[in-house]
């Protein structure tokens, strides 16, 4: 049955939302959508699109179906059919302004990268405190001095503010753009902001993106220094916590060390058994 987008609505929930987690992985399957239609896909099963994205193909079913039931078996779901409601969904079918505050190594390399602007973002200012910053010219655009924030947001309707200053001055910054009307911010700076309710701050943290992986690598190298140390004596390869990671050896170990300190030995078993 052939479908048009007016078929397509969205079934949110009673209050109008679709689940977090669910929001969080559509930007994922959009990028897949866009690489399959640039290479000429026309359709696209759950299967696949679940192979290429990573997540499991009930769960993008799930999330999919969140946004109206559309696929058709044996045929998929119609890749431009897709992108275009994604996209609706996420209100990517306009520009959305952005202002940048902080126009130091990351502000500079942000202000340059082209990929905002094919996926629905203008950076429309660029701000920052320095008297030698202001005034220059990046991209095309004169850095203002973050006392104009007000009128900055007021002139080109900012709806997300990203901060790319230092910690230090981050919740400064923070309360600055929420005082001048603007409701969405990223934040890349290593700090937790402090906002009223009804203002979305994401976070972008490499170091701990980094950290996770380094849990990775660590865990693998275990493992692989002691292959047949798991508690059945098997040698498994990848993925297995060795016993010397075991939180309950930990915790053993830890005490045998510091046998006054229980409290301090007392592992987080959740987190370390990942
Ligand atoms: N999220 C990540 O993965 C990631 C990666 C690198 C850096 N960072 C963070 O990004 C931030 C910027 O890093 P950087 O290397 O570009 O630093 P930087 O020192 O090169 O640039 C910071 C800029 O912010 C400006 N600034 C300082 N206080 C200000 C204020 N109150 N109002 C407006 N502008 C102000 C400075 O004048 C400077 O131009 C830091 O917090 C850093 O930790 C995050």
């Amino acid at each position: 049955m052939e479908l048009t987008l007016s078929d397509l609505q969205p079934t949110v929930r009673p209050d109008g939302r679709l689940p977090d987690a669910t929001v969080a992985r559509l930007p994922v399957y959009l990028r897949a959508l866009h690489t399959l239609a640039e290479n000429g896909a026309e359709t696209v099963s759950s299967e696949e699109l679940a192979a290429v994205t990573g997540v499991g193909s009930a769960k993008l079913r799930k999330d999919l179906s969140h946004l109206g039931s559309f696929g058709t078996r044996g045929v998929g779901y119609d890749v431009r059919m897709l992108v275009e409601l994604i996209s609706t969904t996420l209100g990517l079918n306009r520009s959305w302004p952005v202002a940048l505050v902080g126009v130091g190594n990351l502000g500079h390399a942000l202000a340059g990268y082209a990929g905002f602007a094919s996926r629905g973002f203008r950076i429309a200012a660029l701000l920052d405190a320095d008297p030698a910053t202001v005034g220059e010219v990046v991209e095309g655009l004169a850095v203002r001095h973050v006392d104009e924030l007000p009128e900055v947001v007021a002139e080109h309707n900012i709806s997300i503010g990203v901060i790319t200053v230092p910690p230090a001055a981050a919740q400064q910054v923070a309360d600055r753009l929420v005082d001048a009307g603007v409701r969405s911010i990223l934040n890349f700076a290593p700090c937790v902001l402090q906002v009223p309710e009804g203002v979305e701050v994401r976070k972008v943290d490499l170091a701990i993106e980094l950290q996770i992986l380094s849990f990775h690598e660590h865990r693998r190298l275990e493992a692989a220094k002691a292959p047949t140390e798991n508690e059945n004596g098997d040698a498994k390869k990848n993925g297995v916590l060795p016993s010397s990671l075991k939180p309950s050896n930990l915790k053993r170990r830890a005490l045998r060390r510091f046998p006054a300190s229980r409290a301090d030995a007392d592992i987080n078993e959740e987190v370390i058994g990942g």
